[in-house]
């Protein structure tokens, strides 16, 4: 008998315009455009198996082993109906093909990094989800189609259809045809562009970004006028430097972006405060790190950016990650030795210091366990389908064990 499953992995995005706020919170329409960069898999990734079967009783998704309600309308059942129905609409067209449309899935799915965190896995894991069952239903549809539907289960997962830069068009009509991601540059395009996570905090979240946006909506001024008259320009202006490869601009405008966010935040009623004092103590790390590169003559070297929590994402260009990791190290001691995949330290190992010139004063030395790990990555790819080597349900259609 066929067996119809397939297997797919999707990254993580982290946006440099945020995302926050919804014109329509069912179809999950945005009130402004974004943009973002599409982090390495090999590194961050969720990684999601499904299969179709006509002698399964229902839709069943399992997160990390753990079985999932599908609640009925829901954003899990509106990415497996709408992903079922394009599915349909080519067996239609083609009587050649086997109608497996109608039979329930089974999906299986494993985040490699901690889940609910402000690690953008509802991202990761909504663009595997539907790249898993793209590639289940063989489905010849293009990436910005696909996004249209990962952006109804998180909206920031239809920016992880495509790797590189993305930007997210928030579109105009009511029922959200032409609001999906698009590609603004590949990876390849500027490869050099790293990014340094600090994990801050890696627990579930006080305030989701869900329900948090929708307070900022529904009681910031502040917003209104980020939407009308911040956005439109910054979308344009970091665009432009993302295809000029000039990381000056791109850094300044991604750091005045995270510190928008975080200030629509603060100006909903009651206040959302994402960042705590380690964050912010990074944040003058950063400002005095750039500080003596533009004393010396030169251009911003970093740029920092936070989403809906405390954790850090910091990018740069390759050349400068060695120093970056050395002074986040110098003020957050590490419990673990630096995982380093792209060998920028030798035998020595990571010291902890400061490049000369650096004023010291800006930020107090935390103890080990502050920041609780370092990931480098960089920009990355687009959805991969991978082989059944891979799949994560066994042969009795159940998840298979990590
Ligand atoms: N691999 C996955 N497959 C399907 N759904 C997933 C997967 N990973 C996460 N999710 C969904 O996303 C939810 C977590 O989203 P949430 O927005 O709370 O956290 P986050 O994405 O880590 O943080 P943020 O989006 O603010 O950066 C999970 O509870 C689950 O419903
Ligand atoms: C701060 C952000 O990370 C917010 C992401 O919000 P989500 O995409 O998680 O929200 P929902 O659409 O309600 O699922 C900014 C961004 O990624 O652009």
């Amino acid at each position: 008998m066929t067996v119809y499953q397939a297997t797919a992995s999707a990254p993580v995005n982290i946006a440099c315009i945020k995302y926050w706020g919804k014109r329509d919170t069912k179809l999950i329409l945005p009130t402004n455009s974004s943009l973002s960069v599409t982090l390495d898999q090999d590194h961050l990734r969720s990684t999601t198996t499904s299969r179709a079967d006509p002698s399964f009783q229902k839709d069943r998704l399992w997160l990390n082993g753990v079985e999932e309600e599908i609640k009925d309308g829901g954003r899990l059942a509106t990415c497996i109906k709408e992903m079922k129905a394009l599915r349909k609409q080519l067996e239609e067209k083609d009587s050649s093909l086997p109608k497996i449309s109608g039979f329930p899935v089974h999906i299986s799915s494993r985040n490699n990094f901690p889940t609910a965190a402000g690690l953008a896995s509802s991202a990761s894991g909504f663009a595997a989800l539907v790249a898993s069952l793209s590639a289940l239903y063989q489905l010849s549809t293009d990436a910005s189609q696909l996004s249209l539907i990962a952006r109804q289960g998180s909206g920031s997962a239809c920016r992880s259809l495509f790797g590189g830069f993305v930007a997210w068009q928030m579109g105009e009509r009511a029922d959200g045809a032409d609001s999906y991601a698009v590609e603004i540059a590949p990876r390849e395009h500027w490869p050099d562009i790293h990014a340094l996570i600090c994990v801050v905090n890696d627990e579930k979240k006080g305030t989701s970004s869900t329900s948090g946006m929708q307070r900022t909506v529904e009681t910031s001024p502040l917003l209104q006028h980020r939407i009308k008259h911040v956005v439109p320009e910054r979308m344009a202006a970091i665009s432009k430097a993302i295809l000029a490869r000039d990381f000056d601009t791109f850094a300044r405008i991604t750091m005045q972006d995270s510190n928008q966010f975080h200030a629509v935040a603060l100006d909903t009623d009651p206040p959302i405060f994402y960042m705590n004092d380690v964050s912010r103590a990074i944040i003058a790390l950063i400002v005095e790190y750039n500080r003596v590169a533009v004393a010396n003559g030169g251009k911003l070297k970093a740029a920092y950016t936070y989403d809906a929590g405390p954790n850090a994402v910091i990018y740069a260009p390759k050349e400068n990650i060695k120093e970056i990791v050395e002074l986040i190290v110098k003020y957050f001691p590490q419990a673990d030795k630096f995982k380093d995949p792209f060998e920028l330290f030798g035998a020595a190992g990571v010291q902890g210091k400061v490049v000369e010139g650096f004023n010291e004063g800006v930020a107090k030395p935390y103890g080990v366990g502050a920041v609780k790990g370092l990931i480098h990555t960089r920009v990355g790819d687009g959805p991969r389908t991978l082989g059944a080597e891979e799949a994560l349900l066994g042969s009795d259609g159940l998840p298979l064990k990590a």
